[in-house]
């Protein structure tokens, strides 16, 4: 009950939509009650005379429209206040999940595939409009109504309300079999779900590589299989709940089976007037529909008690030390002062000490793995590290507010995202207050203003569209052009030029060079040659610093960066001798 409580927390403030919906579901059930009163009515008058006047029908039938128009209208009043208040609930549930997005570290957010988060925010959530649309007003006045017309029946006759309430324990009795071991039997049945989930989201952003591969639905056995094992699980549970189910639903609504021999009884006796006895009687018949539907409501209390402990779960999760403090960095020079890192147990980075120097190019260097891109990493807050610091401007980055970091750095990473907009707008992300003029300067200086123009749309083609288009080299340079907008004064390039062409990558590299004037630049570079003029080359080796200095001072001090800078020419002259076949072809 604590996780949907605080689901409720989202709702505070829309209380007064909720309540006013709480009253109105309740007056309308209690007006779907009326007009059994006046069948009543009515029978009584036959009762009393044979004949009935046609004006007093006529008066009766007319009430009891006007009673169903009013509880009708009631009823959509009441939903519709629900309603709004539900999905304005949900919009701030939402919000508050993407910012929770932001305040995560990289690696909290990565332990959910991308398929379990969809569930989260898109589906989860939505539930919860049941439980705040519905469950709110029309539980409440399913347990408001039958506790008033059992007080009624108890006025007229206290043993005839005792009877109307035996189909309860009976029912209950099945509930408690129905849901023998439920708790673990959800907690399979959603894990499952969850599994089946991440697996086709996995299977749609696969489709590449499934067809390269020739795989099908039934030899990608991890989609095939979850999906078997989510509808197989499905179905046994229910068939086993069946039975229960069925005894369930159709004996707790039926009061009149104890009212009715009972009432009967009671009335031979001579201990019950007839009009008593017909009152109760349909009195009764109106405790069944709420019975029922209370049941219902019931069952999904335990379905959304699991899914608001996954939002809460999610909302709850470890933060990243944010500070709000807004200090200004003067300079921009990045130091790593013994930082050492490790994703799970294993130390990725140990002792890292280094300072990239503004006006500087720094480069780091190393064989795959070796931690290059964790450096970088780190540097963004993707994750804090375990021990040291990173300062910038001798400040620990973790005092700078978050927002401030983001301004300070510009990062293109090795994965490249385009959103599903414009290219120009696309671009615009690095500023969004920059102008067209500024987004075309930044794209020219990034080499991507010519190729955008002979898009069908020029800026306008939509980066989904053009997506497919696009080679790996050319949606680089749309990044590279969006991070030169955001003119931050610290730049993070990983292998942002690695799918370039040498020309273009040429081109960029001058365009960098000229900006270089008051940034700080750190370079992750596979191609050695783009970086052989860096102030400052950082040798990376297992974790470690393996060596730094100039490219001739490595070149002579350290043999590791001899073989990377080797192993480097030898491509190079790979590519030259492959390129000089393909002009004698
Ligand atoms: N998200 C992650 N979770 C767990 N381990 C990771 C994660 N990212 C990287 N690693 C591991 O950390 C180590 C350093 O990886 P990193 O990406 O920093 O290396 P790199 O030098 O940038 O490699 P590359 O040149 O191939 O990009 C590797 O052993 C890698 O397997």
């Amino acid at each position: 009950m604590e996780d949907i409580k605080k689901i409720f927390a989202f709702a505070k403030e829309y209380h007064y939509k909720l309540y006013s919906s709480i009253l109105m579901a309740i007056s309308s059930v209690l007006l779907g009650i009326v007009p059994f009163y006046l069948v009543y009515k009515i029978i009584m008058a036959f009762l009393k005379q044979p004949e009935v006047e046609f004006t007093y029908l006529l008066k009766m039938t007319i009430l009891i429209l006007a009673v169903l128009i009013a509880k009708s209208y009631l009823f959509l009043k009441a939903m519709s206040a629900s309603h709004e208040a539900a999905f304005d609930t949900l919009m701030g549930m939402r919000k508050s999940l993407a910012e929770k997005l932001i305040k995560m570290p990289m690696g909290e957010i990565k332990k959910r595939s991308s398929g379990q988060l969809k569930n989260i925010i898109v589906d989860m959530v939505e539930e919860m409009e049941l439980i705040l649309a519905h469950l709110i007003p029309e539980g409440v006045s399913y347990i408001v109504v039958p506790t008033i017309l059992v007080i009624c029946i108890f006025f007229l006759d206290w043993r005839l309300a005792l009877a109307a309430l035996g189909t309860v324990p009976i029912s209950l009795i099945i509930f408690k079999l129905m849901m023998q071991n439920n708790e673990e039997k959800m907690e399979y049945w959603f894990k499952a779900g969850d599994k089946m989930n991440s697996n086709i989201v996995e299977y749609i952003s696969g489709m590449e590589v499934i067809k390269i591969f020739n795989q099908t639905t039934s030899s990608f056995s991890k989609y095939t299989d979850s999906v078997k094992d989510y509808e197989k699980y499905t179905l046994d549970w229910f068939q086993e709940s069946w039975n229960y189910m069925a005894g369930f639903f159709v004996i707790l609504p039926a009061t009149l089976s104890f009212i009715v021999p009972l009432g009967a009884y009671f009335h031979l006796q001579g201990t019950l007037t007839l009009p008593a006895y017909i009152l109760v009687m349909m009195l009764a018949m109106g405790l069944g529909e709420p019975l029922s539907k209370l049941a219902r409501f019931i069952e999904s209390i335990t379905m959304i008690k699991r899914k608001s402990q996954a939002i809460n779960e999610m909302l709850a999760s470890e933060e990243l030390d944010l500070n709000e403090n807004d200090l200004a960095p003067v300079n921009h020079n990045i130091t790593f002062d013994n930082v050492s890192f490790a994703y799970d147990q294993e130390e990725v980075l140990k002792n890292i000490n280094f300072l990239a120097k503004q006006n500087n190019v720094t480069a780091l260097v190393g064989e795959s793995g070796s931690g290059k891109s964790t450096i970088a990493k780190l540097l963004v807050r993707f994750w804090d590290p375990q021990k040291g610091k990173i300062r910038l401007d001798g400040v620990d980055i973790k005092k700078l507010s978050f927002a401030r970091l983001m301004e300070t750095i510009s990062y293109v990473s090795q994965d490249i995202y385009l959103f599903d907009t414009t290219i120009r707008e696309n671009i615009r992300m690095g500023d969004l207050k920059a102008t067209d003029q500024e987004v075309e300067a930044a794209a020219r200086l990034a080499q991507c203003h010519e190729f955008i123009l002979e898009l069908e749309n020029g800026y306008e083609t939509f980066a989904g569209d053009a997506g497919n288009k696009l080679s790996g080299g050319q949606k680089q340079r749309i990044s590279i052009a969006r991070s030169l907008l955001k003119d931050a004064p610290v730049i993070i390039l990983d292998e942002a030029t690695a799918f370039t062409d040498p020309e273009n990558e040429d081109r960029i590299q001058t365009a960098l060079n000229d900006l270089i004037e008051g940034k700080t630049l750190l370079v992750i570079a596979h191609r050695l040659s783009t970086i052989a003029d860096a102030d400052n080359i950082i040798l990376m080796d297992q974790g470690r610093i393996a060596a730094q200095g100039t490219h001739q001072q490595l070149l002579k001090e350290s043999a590791i960066y001899q073989k990377l800078w080797r192993a480097h020419q030898e491509a190079m002259e790979w590519d030259i001798k492959v390129e000089g076949v393909k002009a004698n072809v």
